[in-house]
């Protein structure tokens, strides 16, 4: 493993700004906003026909290294629906790709990686990640902070777990069986594989916080494959070593995945300052799992995206209630429970987010 103090070195914080005011930090420091913060899991992508004239011709991973696509993308969602953070434009195998592992983003498929990752001399011969491999992802960063003015940027990274499944089964997977399969049957082998991967998602962590990203988002999105007990055995530790890592940066660090109601607790524990719900477990009894004493309780979520497909009233409906019981934390942002469907229509996400910035605030 490589020494985290190596990872750490060398972090100048003069990069990022102030933004005292911004209702998405003040929320995610349990502070009260000035309106209630939203922005939305894949507000950047195939619901909006700006993005889908500007990939046209460009393969996603293709597009993840261009820093002025990086920008114009993550730019559209913020001036078509006034959402309170931007997140990068990028994806979670960016890193993988920037480390030298073959890889590719198939359309409608998601990534698929040429030869899956299942022995332990695979992971002894997996390549570490050069902060130079992702400079361009840094340098869209750099355009972004210049370009967004009082507007947050949110940095992601998978995490190792979900990096993973991903390595592991060969692509996306329903019951992740491979990866199960490498878990329970040599365990050292397992560990060594996410050690190396959580020093991956560090890296790239890193060179977003020293770029200038106001707050990061840890995507776990398939940990609520595995139970309590297997998830703090398998995978917390490793996410807690990422997150850890990130401590001495001082932006909000954002912990979500799909399906993990029996989990949230156990991602608070792993380090989050905020935690990502889905929509089957309700705000107000997410804010009992995760409430730790001596600090702010905060969650981000949770509306069915599929709620978006059901007509003005029923989204203002269920936006409403998810407001309510969000009243239970110190601070709330307003969210999916995962991310938008391709085939949402965008105006609803433009009408919702007019709609929470004309609620009171508690
Ligand atoms: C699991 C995961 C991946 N990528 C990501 C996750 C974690 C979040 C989650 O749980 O959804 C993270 C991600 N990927 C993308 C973003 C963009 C930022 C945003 O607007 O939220 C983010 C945050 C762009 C993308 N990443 C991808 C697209 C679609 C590619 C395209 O537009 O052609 C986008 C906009 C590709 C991708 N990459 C991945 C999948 C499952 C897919 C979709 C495959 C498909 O349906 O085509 C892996």
């Amino acid at each position: 493993m490589t020494d985290t103090a190596d990872i750490q070195a060398g972090l100048p914080t003069a990069a990022r700004r102030h933004l005292p005011d911004a209702p998405f930090l003040v929320a995610a420091r349990g502070g009260t906003p000035s309106r209630v913060p939203v922005w939305f899991m894949r507000q950047a992508g195939r619901s909006l026909p700006e993005y889908r004239a500007v990939r046209a011709d460009v393969p996603m991973l293709k597009a993840c290294f261009d820093p002025e696509l990086v920008r114009e993308v993550t730019l559209q969602p913020v001036r078509r629906h006034g959402v309170d953070a931007a997140i990068l434009f990028s994806d979670i195998v960016v890193p993988l790709v920037a480390a030298g592992i073959d890889l590719d983003i198939v359309a409608g498929t998601g990534p698929v990686v040429a030869e899956p990752v299942r022995t332990a001399d695979q992971v002894a011969a997996l390549p570490g990640l050069d902060p130079v491999g992702v400079e361009p992802v840094a340098e869209a960063v750099r355009l972004l902070t210049a370009a967004l003015g009082e507007t947050p940027l949110i940095g992601f990274a998978g995490a190792p777990f979900t990096l993973a499944s991903y390595l592991v089964e060969g692509g996306p997977s329903r019951n992740h069986e491979r990866t199960k399969a490498l878990m329970y049957s040599d365990p050292a082998t397992w560990h060594a594989l996410l050690d190396r991967l959580a020093d991956i998602a560090l890296v790239f962590l890193r060179a977003q916080i020293a770029a200038g990203v106001d707050a990061v988002q840890l995507f776990d999105s398939w940990a609520g494959a595995l139970s309590e007990r297997d998830y703090r055995e398998y995978a917390l530790p490793h996410s807690a070593r990422v997150l850890a890592g990130l401590a001495d940066a001082g932006v909000p660090r954002i912990h979500f995945g799909v399906g993990t109601g029996a989990l949230l607790g156990a991602m608070r524990e792993a380090g989050a300052d905020v935690v990502g719900v889905d929509w089957r477990t309700p705000l107000d009894e997410a804010v009992r799992r995760v409430a730790t004493p001596g600090a702010p309780t905060v969650v981000q979520g949770n509306l069915d995206p599929a709620v978006l497909f059901a007509g003005d009233d029923a989204v203002r409906a269920h936006a409403d209630r998810i407001v309510a019981e969000g009243r239970a934390a110190d601070g709330h942002i307003f969210n999916l429970g995962h991310g938008v469907l391709p085939n949402t229509d965008p105006t609803v996400l433009t009408r919702l987010v007019e709609h929470l910035h004309a609620l009171p605030v508690a």
